[in-house]
């Protein structure tokens, strides 16, 4: 028999990976034999009491929503972004910003503790003195109606339109509502993805916060011509009127089912197709496809720390591996001797290269290549590096790229993560290799999200 909405009082035990909470019951089945029941409930705090309706609890896993807190945790605070409870953008906005440290501190602790290394190594998490408006680069969708907005929590389908965002640019949020209010008095149609049919798909925005400089770009499914030739202008003659620090204003055709931001034929509608931004004090060309890190304030303390951490000399060579488009690549490349970055996107090795002459940078050396090829090929062409510095996706570098670091054996090593728990099984793969695990420095790129960054130091102390 089916049981529908069974009310139930649990407490948050602790809280699961995308920043939920996670509590049990033990209840008796429809044979009398007690079964545990895990729960997962968004938007609670550990330690916190709480009324739920579980549907269909004779499941051995269930989502619930909190319908009454009957114990409040010390650092639950009012949430304030009015999109909060919908939004699927920040998790933890009902979190005093110093518990959100603590429990990052607590993951990387774990992370590592987990592989056996010494949670002591892990310092408390450098947070922001203002941790609002940080992302210089917003993706909002449109829905089949023309709204534009950000995605709801759990359903990608629904569309939550568009009043503000508290953690993008302020500029960048106004320059999106502009874009929202012609498209309404267009009346241009947004793209349905279940009939592959309508027009706007994306916006994307993106804002150098130290030069200025913005980038609008439309994801859509026409050309800006024919029909579209007065909208367009329109569009234009607004955004150019309004946000003269619109560097670049692009019309993206993207016909794929595949409904992510990436375009088959590009058309500068106003200025030009990148923008320029800075980090550590170096200029960069940013695409609309450019990686990029998004949060700069917190970005620059990351290579700063990288920096001070790596001991960089003039008389070093270094590797670069998975270097995107060169933040760390130039900040090192003015302090070693050469330096040779690895990356898998084409399009960020031509810019990394072109980011090293903008920079007056002669001694680097970028190759678009898989890290595991790559480090062979620089191997051989370059010699063995004293120094290398890593920073993989969120999936880790993986236990070959790691076990060919340890074996080309450099003095030191700096691995940037954003995933701890990857991080601590790649850095495991070291140890046969005779390297120590320093320090692990966390810092946190993304306020109200469960995602921390890491710094590490790993040195060389012979097998
Ligand atoms: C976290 S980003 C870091 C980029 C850069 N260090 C930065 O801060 O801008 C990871 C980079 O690894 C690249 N990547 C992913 N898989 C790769 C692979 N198998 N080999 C080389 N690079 C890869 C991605 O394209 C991306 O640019």
């Amino acid at each position: 028999m089916t049981v529908t909405n069974e009310e139930m009082i649990v407490e948050i035990k602790s809280l699961d990976d995308k920043g939920a909470g996670r509590a049990s019951v033990w209840r008796e089945n429809e044979h009398g034999n007690q079964k545990k029941l895990r729960l997962t409930i968004p938007q609670v705090l550990p330690g916190e009491k709480v009324r739920v309706i579980v549907d269909k609890p004779e499941r051995r896993r269930r989502r619930a929503i909190a319908e009454e807190i009957l114990e409040t945790h010390s650092e639950r605070i009012a949430p304030p972004c009015p999109h909060f409870e919908r939004c699927g953008g920040c998790v933890w906005q009902h979190w005093q910003y110093r518990g959100q440290l603590q429990q990052k501190t607590s993951h990387v602790k774990e992370a590592i503790e987990a592989q056996g290394f010494n949670p002591e190594l892990v310092a408390d998490t450098i947070g922001m003195d203002e941790p609002w408006h940080y992302r210089n680069k917003m993706e909002f969708t449109f829905s089949p109606e023309g709204e534009l907005g950000l995605h709801e929590q759990g359903n990608f389908r629904k569309i939550i339109s568009l009043e503000t965002c508290l953690i993008a640019g302020k500029e960048m949020v106004e320059a999106a509502m502009e874009v929202a209010k012609w498209a309404k008095d267009q009346k241009l149609r947004g793209y349905n993805k279940d009939l592959h049919e309508g027009l706007l798909r994306h916006l994307m925005v993106r804002q150098s916060f130290v030069t200025g400089e913005m980038m609008l770009a439309l994801f859509v499914t026409e050309a800006p011509t024919g029909q579209l030739d007065g909208a367009t202008s329109d569009l234009v003659k607004r955004i150019t009127a309004k946000f003269p620090q619109v560097k670049s204003l692009m019309w993206l055709e993207n016909t794929d089912w595949a409904d992510r931001t990436q375009s088959e034929k590009s058309h500068i509608l106003a200025g030009r197709d990148f923008i320029y931004d800075e980090m550590d004090g170096y200029r960069f060309r940013l695409w609309f496809d450019t990686f990029f890190q998004t949060n700069p304030t917190q970005a620059q303390k990351l290579v700063e720390l990288a920096v001070a951490m790596g001991e960089p000399k003039q008389t070093e060579k270094m590797i670069d591996l998975f270097c995107g488009v060169g933040t760390f690549s130039l900040p090192f490349a003015s302090r070693v001797e050469k330096l040779a970055g690895i990356e898998i996107v084409e399009s960020s090795i031509e810019s990394a290269q072109r980011n090293a002459l903008d920079n007056g940078l002669t001694n680097t050396y970028f190759l678009a290549k898989d890290a595991r090829k790559g480090i062979d090929e620089v191997l051989a062409n370059f010699g063995k590096p004293e120094l290398l510095l890593l920073d993989p996706p969120r999936s880790g570098a993986g236990g070959k790229v790691m076990r060919r670091i340890g074996r080309s054996k450099p003095e030191r090593i700096v691995y940037v993560s954003c995933n701890p728990d990857t991080f601590a099984t790649d850095i495991k793969e070291l140890e046969p290799f005779g390297y120590r695990l320093e320090k692990v420095q966390p810092v946190d790129l993304f306020p109200h999200t469960v995602h921390v960054e890491c710094v590490a130091l790993l040195v060389y102390t012979g097998e």
